[in-house]
């Protein structure tokens, strides 16, 4: 699929589109769901969600709509934003205890009065489907097997199924931030993808200077309209990740006129938003065959 050019003539760039990617993994999850069902094993998917931010329902919503699509079953827990550290402890405590739970997420931002730190290390490493326990971080930093940021783990994934080559490729991620930024340049820099990342932020000077020498950009900075068609090489793969409201409109860190520029888009909405829930549910599916497997191993099959 190509996005239409709004003037005539210019280069425009192949759409990065996460949602169609997304229904492939879907449909190759599914025979694992199945194989597993055939064993009596259901995987199943926990949301932990605090008060009541429209935006963050709506995320957690599509999320038990997926797992309707994949046949992996959920379990919602929905707590009120004034609830205390010890109840919202004592939640995560009874879903790490829970044999239907094969993962769950907490979903983020938490309140304030919330230590979201606390909460995150309690999560049991096993379950965790987000990948952003610090015990996974840590893993990840140090190159341990063990669930990896959805959204991170999409970014990937989405370059690799539209066979955009990461080995010795110069990727310009842009913010730091845990979920995404900081995750993405620890991902992209194993062995296994071979990346060469730089990684910009608030203090970095001349952030245009660093994306203009990439071959991918991954604009995360959750600042509207950040990436000008000036900062883009032409031919670049640009990932548009961050998202902002901007009188009531969703506006994403790439303006429009990038994609004149660049040879691949993925936009937002369509493209890593989709791709970070196909990871979610993978993530819990193989943390249910992982589960699977420990069984059959402690009983010598
Ligand atoms: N513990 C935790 N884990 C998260 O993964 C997490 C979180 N907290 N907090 C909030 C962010 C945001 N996030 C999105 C996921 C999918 C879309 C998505 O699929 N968006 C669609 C459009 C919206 C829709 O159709 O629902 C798209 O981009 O096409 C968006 C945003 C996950 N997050």
């Amino acid at each position: 699929m190509r996005i239409e050019p709004d003037v005539g003539g210019q280069a425009v760039a192949t759409l990065l589109d996460g949602k169609a990617t997304k229904d492939a993994i879907f449909a190759e999850l599914e025979p694992r769901v199945s194989a597993l069902a055939e064993q009596d094993v259901v995987p199943g998917l926990a949301t932990v969600l605090v008060g009541d931010d429209p935006a963050s329902q709506n995320y957690v919503r599509s999320k038990h709509r997926d797992c309707a699509a994949v046949g992996v079953r959920s379990i919602s827990r929905e707590l009120p934003g004034d609830v205390s550290q010890a109840e919202l402890e004592a939640v995560i405590d009874e879903l790490n205890a829970d044999p239907a739970c094969s993962g769950y997420i907490v979903q983020l931002p938490l309140p304030g009065h919330i230590d979201t730190g606390a909460v995150l290390a309690r999560i049991d490493p096993a379950k965790d489907a987000d990948g952003l326990a610090p015990s996974s971080l840590g893993r990840l930093v140090l190159g341990e097997p063990g669930p990896l940021p959805c959204t991170p783990r999409g970014i990937i994934e989405l370059l690799r199924r539209y066979d955009i080559p990461l080995a010795g490729a110069h990727v310009a991620v842009v913010g730091r931030g845990i979920t995404v930024g900081r995750a993405l340049g620890l991902l992209l820099t194993r062995k296994s993808e071979n990346a060469t990342v730089t990684l910009c932020h608030t203090g970095t000077r001349d952030v245009a200077a660093e994306t203009r020498r990439a071959d991918i950009v991954v604009a995360a900075a959750g600042v509207p309209h950040l990436i000008t068609p000036d900062h883009v090489k032409s031919g670049a793969a640009v990932l548009d990740v961050g998202v902002s409201r901007v009188d009531g409109v969703l506006t994403g860190d790439v303006a429009p006129g990038v994609a004149d520029v660049a040879a691949h888009l993925s936009p937002n909405p369509g493209g890593v938003g989709p791709m970070t829930r196909a990871m979610l549910l993978t993530n819990v599916v193989e943390a249910a065959e992982r589960a699977r497997g420990q069984v059959l191993a402690g009983r010598g099959a």
